[in-house]
């Protein structure tokens, strides 16, 4: 089933073609990663998908309602410092508010969900501590276990690995990649192209807002993609633990 449909999608930011003429199509079961250089239009991709920013061109998101949309996909953006002195559980509970009606109080089947994604993200030992005296790492785990609670469709995230611990990176890779088998459907940025390589199961690839490649990550991390997008050379093998994947130089 369709998720998301992109098509023809451009961004023009003060008069600059940040996207250009961008179509994609993403379906339950697909863990896709949003690999590109610094400024190629990762985030802008999202967004416009999503509706924030005004863009030319169809994405069955941006076509929704507000209330159909937070329903549809569940979003982690790039900033997520949390100002609020929010309780932890309370912030992840939020994630449940496009499903209620105005007022009522969390349902049970509501709270299982938000339990759930806090033992999900790690942040048992958490749930009463106020969100803006988490570390940085621990604020994204909370921002994407809220997200996790929204219980959509679709998660799409915007660099959700960085500024995690190796082990957090990982964990939380896997629950995309779990999203994704479970028949949901998860789309992030990301800049690490060894975790992109283990656990996506297809590579979106932009350069200076065009798709550059979009399939497997064996077809999309191939050396001669990788020295075109980032200009480095790099390391890959396939092992009994998966492929590992590592960049070596800037060329
Ligand atoms: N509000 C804005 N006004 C003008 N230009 C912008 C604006 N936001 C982003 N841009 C430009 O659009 C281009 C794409 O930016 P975007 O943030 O989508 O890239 P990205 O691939 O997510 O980059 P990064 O990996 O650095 O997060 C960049 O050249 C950026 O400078």
């Amino acid at each position: 089933m369709s998720v998301l449909s992109v098509r023809n999608l451009s961004v023009t930011l003060r008069n600059r073609p940040v996207l250009r003429d961008v179509s994609f199509e993403i379906q339950t079961g697909e863990f896709v990663g949003l690999l590109g250089p610094n400024g190629a239009g990762k985030s802008s991709l999202m967004r416009a998908a999503l509706g924030l920013i005004p863009a030319q061109g169809h994405s069955s998101l941006a076509e929704m309602s507000a209330a159909e949309r937070a329903r549809a996909a569940a979003w982690m953006p790039q900033s997520r410092e949390i100002a609020w002195p929010i309780p932890v559980e309370r912030l992840v509970a939020l994630g449940r508010l496009p499903h209620l009606p105005q007022g009522l109080r969390l349902p049970p089947g509501d709270q299982a969900l938000v339990d759930q994604s806090i033992e999900r993200m790690g942040l048992g030992p958490f749930r009463q501590r106020a969100a803006s005296r988490l570390s940085g790492g621990e604020q994204a785990r909370a921002l994407i276990a809220r997200a996790l609670a929204q219980d959509t469709p679709l998660l799409m995230a915007d660099e959700p690995a960085a500024g995690l611990d190796p082990a957090h990176q990982i964990s939380t890779m896997e629950v995309f990649a779990s999203l994704a088998a479970e028949g949901r459907a998860a789309l992030v940025s990301l800049h690490d192209l060894g975790l992109a390589a283990r656990h996506c199961t297809r590579l979106i690839l932009l350069a200076e807002g065009s798709i550059l490649a979009d399939g497997p990550p064996a077809e999309v991390l191939t050396p001669d993609l990788m020295a075109r997008a980032f200009g480095i050379s790099v390391w890959h093998e396939i092992t009994a633990q998966g492929p590992v994947f590592q960049p070596l130089e800037v060329l």
